[in-house]
């Protein structure tokens, strides 16, 4: 063997090795936020040192306070914790967070924990062992495998994972609005009435109905979702099913609607909520349209060095809505068949939301 291939070899046997193992990224990420320690280096205020990280764990046995360094060497290196000196001149480090860590506070209202707390849960990673299982038999899902009965299924007598994820959902839609709101205003012009799609408890409605007070929002979502909701001014609740109807708006709002549904079932949401804003008869000429706030999948030839972690995330996303859920994250081309064959003409991809877009649909 020569020397190109020895290095080629070993180069690859890194690779390899690199992905058996990856999973401790997502693993010691969630055991830092199990043991608190975002939390407490935010509250010790200044760059913290091993020993006063130890000192502060409430919880830790202390025949593991010599393993912590070794937990944080590697989330230091995964981009989650740095490094700083205490003072000047001072030789010794301490940990502070960086903007990723930041979004792990508790009390951040765009806090990622509970997302993290409901993917990385063993309900949900255990459908990852059945993955190969499942490509062999006629199971709808490898949640399904794993389980013996469907993501909502389990989810129904398991309120608690529905909590959490209404939690994760509510953060998500805090750090949406703000965008929103900022760089979309203009579609917001001229409208008179909005329906939140799925809204589940209305953060991102509330948000909208806010910044726009002429504007009358509903948050229509399934009836358990909304029971009991307050509707306030300018917004209110419905409970319903969107494979059957929609309240009447001038816009639909979809946001993190499509992903969970195949595209026979994206159809029937797409057309119900076409009829929601071609029933609203108002003599006056609205850009009526239904807007979506989901991903679009990055196309493989477009995937550089730059862009590869984002497509990589999106690629996991995927991953997981076909383990868990059965739906999908689609590209331009994909999304571009589901609105001509639901009836709408022509469409705009506003792409400002990082690993997701803001798409417009008209009819
Ligand atoms: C991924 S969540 C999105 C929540 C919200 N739009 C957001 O992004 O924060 C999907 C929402 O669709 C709702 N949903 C599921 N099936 C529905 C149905 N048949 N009719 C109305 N809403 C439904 C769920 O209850 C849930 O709140
Ligand atoms: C946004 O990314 C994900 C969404 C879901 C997900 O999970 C739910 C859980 C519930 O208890 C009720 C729901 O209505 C939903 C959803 O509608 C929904 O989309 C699940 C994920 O991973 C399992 C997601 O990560 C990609």
């Amino acid at each position: 063997m020569d020397k190109v291939n020895v290095n080629e070899l070993l180069e690859a046997q890194a690779h390899v090795w690199n992905h058996i193992f990856s999973f401790i990224n997502s693993m010691s990420l969630k055991c830092a936020v199990d043991l608190g320690i975002p939390d407490i280096i935010h509250s010790h205020g200044k760059p913290m040192t091993v020993a006063e990280l130890v000192a502060a764990l409430p919880t830790l046995n202390p025949t593991k306070a010599r393993y912590i360094y070794r937990l944080m060497r590697i989330l230091v290196h995964s981009g989650f914790f740095a490094q700083q000196k205490l003072s000047h001149g001072v030789q010794e480090d301490g940990y502070v967070l960086t903007n990723a860590s930041r979004l792990l506070l508790k009390d951040n209202p765009l806090s990622l924990t509970p997302f993290l707390k409901f993917e990385l849960d063993p309900i949900l990673t255990k459908p990852w062992d059945f993955l190969g299982l499942w490509f062999q038999n006629n199971d709808c899902t490898s949640f399904y495998t794993a389980h013996g009965k469907t993501y909502w299924d389990y989810a129904d007598h398991d309120p608690n994972l529905g909590n959490i994820f209404n939690e994760g959902m509510a953060s998500d839609a805090r750090l949406v609005s703000s965008v929103l709101i900022d760089k979309c205003k203009g579609s917001f012009e001229g409208l008179d009435s909005l329906v939140d799609v799925g809204g589940g408890t209305g953060t991102l409605a509330k948000a909208i109905a806010h910044a726009f007070p002429h504007l009358d929002c509903t948050v229509f979502d399934l009836p358990h979702v909304v029971a009991g909701l307050q509707d306030s001014c300018n917004l209110k609740y419905v409970g319903g099913d969107m494979f059957e109807d929609v309240p009447v708006a001038d816009a639909v709002l979809l946001k993190w609607i499509l992903h969970d549904w195949n595209d026979n079932e994206c159809l029937k949401i797409l057309k119900r909520c076409k009829e929601a804003i071609l029933n609203q008869d108002k003599g006056v000429m609205i850009k009526k349209k239904v807007m979506i706030i989901d991903m679009v999948l990055m196309d493989n030839e477009k995937v550089n060095e730059e862009n590869s972690k984002t497509f990589e995330t999106q690629l996991f996303m995927d991953m997981v809505m076909m383990a868990v859920l059965t739906g999908r994250q689609r590209r331009e081309d994909e999304w571009a068949r589901l609105f001509c064959a639901a009836g709408f003409s022509h469409y705009k991809i506003f792409p400002l939301l990082g690993l997701r877009s803001f798409i417009e649909v008209y009819p």
